[in-house]
């Protein structure tokens, strides 16, 4: 039985944390990174092997599934966490629109976001449905996919196209492998958010916590136990949908 999980991004916060409970849990990880983070010690430590993959380079992508085959030839889950968080190019409402900064973020958030995991699920699906259990592929998507962002728009776009993505591989890859989607909203502040930001995020939920990265965590292992959830949102948001005013 397979029990080899991938998890993209896994250098640092949620991603880090995600795979030293996997490991812990007794998965056999493969954590991918960009760039080289104070983290990846942790994971070595752990015997976690760390590849280097930037997922919006199409060669390395390839090179990365080639290796995955040498690897193994069952997949336990595929796990897309990786994301960069870019606000939109200050343009808007100038006469000077920058186009190609406008051009730049919205491309380089669908390439992360919508593109890499389109291009993996559908190279790697194979070996998700050999496992013995149903494979299992998670999406990390975002609250704002469902109500969009003024100041995010092209990453809201982008998670909520992967948001779809969920939809049709759960249609595509059913009954061998689950394909489910968490959207957090707050879980885990920066370290430059200072006190003022935080209360205002903090208010916006109605539970008005900031939970940490174990939240996500124990809800990878809830979908991967779980033999009857696919095609799913599920949504780490601390009621923020009903703050209503
Ligand atoms: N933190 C939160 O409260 C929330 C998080 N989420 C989502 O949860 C997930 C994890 O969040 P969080 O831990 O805060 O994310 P971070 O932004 O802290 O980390 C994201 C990781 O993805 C990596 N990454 C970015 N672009 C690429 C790329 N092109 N190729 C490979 N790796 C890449 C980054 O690498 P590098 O270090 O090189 O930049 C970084 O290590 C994300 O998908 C995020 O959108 C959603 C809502 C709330
Ligand atoms: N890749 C990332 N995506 C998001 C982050 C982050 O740090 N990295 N953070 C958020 C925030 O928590 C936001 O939801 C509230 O501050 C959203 N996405």
């Amino acid at each position: 039985m397979s029990n080899v999980i991938i998890i993209t991004g896994a250098a640092q916060r949620l991603g880090l944390h995600c795979a030293l409970t996997l490991n812990q849990a007794g998965y056999r990880v493969i954590a991918t990174y960009r760039s080289e983070k104070p983290g990846l010690s942790r994971l070595r430590q752990a015997g976690i092997e760390c590849f280097q993959l930037d997922v919006t380079n199409s060669v390395a992508l390839a090179d990365f599934i080639r290796h995955i085959f040498t690897q193994t030839n069952e997949l336990r889950a595929l796990i897309h966490n990786a994301s960069d968080w870019h606000a939109d190019a200050s343009s808007q409402n100038n006469p000077d629109l920058d186009i190609a900064a406008d051009s730049a973020i919205f491309d380089a958030m669908h390439a992360v976001h919508a593109k890499a995991p389109y291009i993996l699920n559908r190279a790697l699906a194979p070996l998700l449905a050999k496992s013995a259990l149903a494979g299992d592929i998670i999406h990390l998507t975002d609250f704002v996919a469902s109500v969009g962002s003024a100041k995010h728009m092209a990453y809201a776009a982008s998670k909520a196209a992967l948001t779809n993505l969920t939809l049709s591989f759960a249609r595509a890859l059913a009954p061998k492998v689950k394909v489910n989607a968490i959207a957090p909203a707050l879980l885990m502040f920066n370290q430059h958010d200072d006190d003022a930001y935080k209360a205002k995020a903090l208010n916006k939920s109605l539970l008005q916590i900031e939970p940490g990265a174990s939240e996500l965590s124990n809800t990878v292992l809830y979908l991967l136990q779980s033999r009857y959830l696919t095609g799913k949102i599920i949504e780490l948001d601390g009621g923020r949908a009903l703050n209503l005013p």
